[in-house]
């Protein structure tokens, strides 16, 4: 990946509309708060689909529970046709990755472990083999090797292999992420606000990121509070208010609609290139709230949260 700069306009790859994600009547509640009601969200192959909505709005725990984090207190996730068990590898395996609001990377290991730590569940060779070191395990290691590198080229890290992960600034941290999810080789990718402490010219990147990740056949479902990222980026973009989903359709749809600008835009957001680089798309009540540490203290190491 480069750093150039975008047109604000979709590349080419357009959504074939097979669905991948459907999710269907999913509630979750902790005890008498409800933080999810009843949301229905199918995302197809190729498409790339935003979820906005306030803070508190239910999208992490709606994340949380796509990804067998959370086992919905009613309803169901199914991918490719088959209803997800809700545990977290199983769902990997299936084919769905994530990254996680507050950034979790292994901090001490280097850039390129961290990658190799998300192939896991790719790779056949079982504990006998790894301990036996023969060679269809070093063979099954120089692939994992070379695709993690391949998947550290795409995201632009690949100068930093060696480095330690806690050591790559804020923004190559994220990236990182994403790399680490890509090696999993996933069909549909779960982001939860890439672009949270970036500056204009990180989230411009990781907009270009996700579309040559889009370009690669992965669909991608996007939680971010930067409504220009949004609007640029998305197929279709659903918007959750107190746990439910109050419209789903296209940018134009969604950011015109009176319901969500009274609820959570302010105004509606220009996708203009000659705009792109202000902060006008996170104003007010957009503004991302993130637990997250820009200076890369988040990354001190593998974290619990589940948020
Ligand atoms: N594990 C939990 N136990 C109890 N309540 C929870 C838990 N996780 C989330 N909540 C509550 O559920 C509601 C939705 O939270 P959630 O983090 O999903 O919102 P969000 O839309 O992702 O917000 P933000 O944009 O601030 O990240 C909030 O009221 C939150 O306090």
């Amino acid at each position: 990946m480069t750093t150039t700069e975008t047109t604000g306009t979709a590349p080419a790859a357009q959504p074939d509309g097979t669905p991948l994600l459907h999710a269907s009547g999913v509630i979750m509640r902790f005890g008498g708060l409800t933080a999810v009601r009843n949301v229905d969200l199918t995302v197809n192959s190729g498409e790339i689909v935003g979820l906005i909505g306030p803070n508190g709005a239910g999208k992490t725990t709606f994340f949380n529970c796509l990804t067998g984090l959370y086992v919905p207190t009613e309803g169901s996730v199914s991918y490719r046709g088959t209803v997800l068990p809700p545990k977290p590898h199983l769902v990997t395996k299936a084919g769905i990755a994530r990254t996680f609001q507050n950034i979790r990377l292994f901090a001490n290991m280097t850039v390129l472990e961290n990658v190799l730590v998300g192939r896991h569940t790719r790779t056949r060779e079982g504990l006998l083999s790894a301990l036996i070191r023969g060679p269809r395990y070093h063979k099954a290691e120089a692939r994992s090797r070379a695709r993690a590198m391949e998947l550290l080229e795409f995201t632009g890290l690949a100068g930093k292999a060696d480095h330690l992960a806690r050591n790559l600034p804020y923004g190559e941290q994220r990236k990182l992420e994403i790399a680490r999810a890509l090696a999993s080789e996933p069909g549909l990718l779960l982001l939860d606000e890439p672009t949270a402490g970036m500056n204009p010219q990180e989230t411009r990147a990781t907009e270009e990121l996700v579309f040559a990740i889009r370009d690669q056949g992965i669909a991608v479902l996007v939680i971010e509070h930067d409504m220009r990222f949004i609007f640029n980026l998305c197929d279709r973009v659903a918007v959750l208010v107190q746990g439910q989903k109050l419209i789903e359709g296209t940018s134009d749809v969604v950011q015109s609609d009176d319901r969500v600008i009274a609820a959570y835009l302010g105004e509606p957001i220009a996708t203009t290139e000659g705009d792109a680089g202000t902060d006008a798309g996170t104003d007010g009540a957009t503004d991302a709230e993130t637990d997250t540490d820009p200076d890369g203290g988040s990354a001190a190491g593998e974290q619990e949260n589940d948020r």
